[in-house]
């Protein structure tokens, strides 16, 4: 099982017609297993475009999206279990909670469904409990939390939760999409270091999304530049911030005095 998500050739188009939108264009990135790539650009570059595609969430019009050797665009079957192996954590962590349920009903549906994917039967309620706690802790959260509804914590805890369910699935990538933009500053840092604490204990490949240059120094290893659906850039994240190649990187750098 690879840990290497590569999209090739993709391009995804919205709309129909006179309306017909290319979002993405011939896009080819590979994100390598074990590393945080980070993706930036201006707003409305594409980004969440293609994180959205290798979720099911967006429908390439062409090339494809491969999880090591098995292609998840347009998954079926086998295909799609493989694709859950790749899991998205969105901007704004309310709105992926469902309301009604407690924190431990959400981490436990998502624990079913991996141990379905898997084709392992889910062990009984009683060790589940045990499991969520395990994961709430793993999140800096205690384990009470499970008992509450999502409205009753605060953005910076249900950030955390959503972290939670998304290893719970024992995640090969994880495509984090601005997922600290909506916090408050002060606690923006220790959401980031949970992540990357994470990243490197269980080893997942992270494609990281951000508007933010100085938070994207520190967490990525690489970075990859975007502009009106096309990568401009790839390369090292320092080697990207100091040396730039394209115009349009060096513009994006430049607004941003403090790199
Ligand atoms: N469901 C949709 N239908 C039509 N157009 C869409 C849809 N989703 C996104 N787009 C358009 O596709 C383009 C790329 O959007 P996308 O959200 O991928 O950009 P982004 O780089 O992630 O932007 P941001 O940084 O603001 O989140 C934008 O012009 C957007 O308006």
């Amino acid at each position: 099982m690879s840990n290497r998500l590569s999209f090739e050739s993709l391009s995804i188009t919205y709309g129909h017609g006179a309306s017909l939108f290319t979002a993405v264009e011939n896009v080819d990135l590979t994100l390598e297993a074990g590393e945080v790539l980070g993706l930036v650009g201006e707003s409305g570059s594409g980004k969440s475009t293609i994180a959205r595609a290798a979720v099911g969430l967006a429908e390439p019009s062409a090339g494809r999206i491969m999880l090591g050797e098995t292609e998840i665009s347009h998954a079926r079957g086998d295909q799609l279990r493989e694709r859950r192996r790749v899991q998205m954590i969105f901007q704004d962590p309310q709105s992926c909670f469902n309301p009604r349920r407690t924190i431990g009903q959400s981490i436990d549906e998502a624990l079913i469904s991996a141990h379905r994917r898997e084709g392992t039967s889910a062990p009984q309620a009683r060790a589940r409990r045990d499991e969520i706690a395990n994961l709430l802790r793993a999140v800096a959260l205690p384990p009470e939390t499970a008992q509450r509804m999502p409205a009753q914590l605060s953005g910076g805890q249900r950030q955390r939760v959503a972290v939670a369910r998304a290893i719970s699935a024992k995640p090969a990538v994880i495509l984090a999409d601005e997922i600290t933009s909506a916090l408050d500053v002060s606690v923006q840092g220790s959401v980031l270091n949970l992540l990357k604490e994470l990243q490197r204990e269980l080893g997942f490949s992270m494609l990281f999304i951000s508007h933010n240059l100085a938070v994207v120094r520190l967490v990525c290893d690489r970075v990859a530049v975007m502009r009106s659906g096309s990568l401009v850039e790839v390369g090292d994240t320092l080697d990207v911030m100091h040396q730039p190649q394209h115009e349009y990187t060096k513009e994006l750098i430049a607004a941003v005095p403090s790199l």
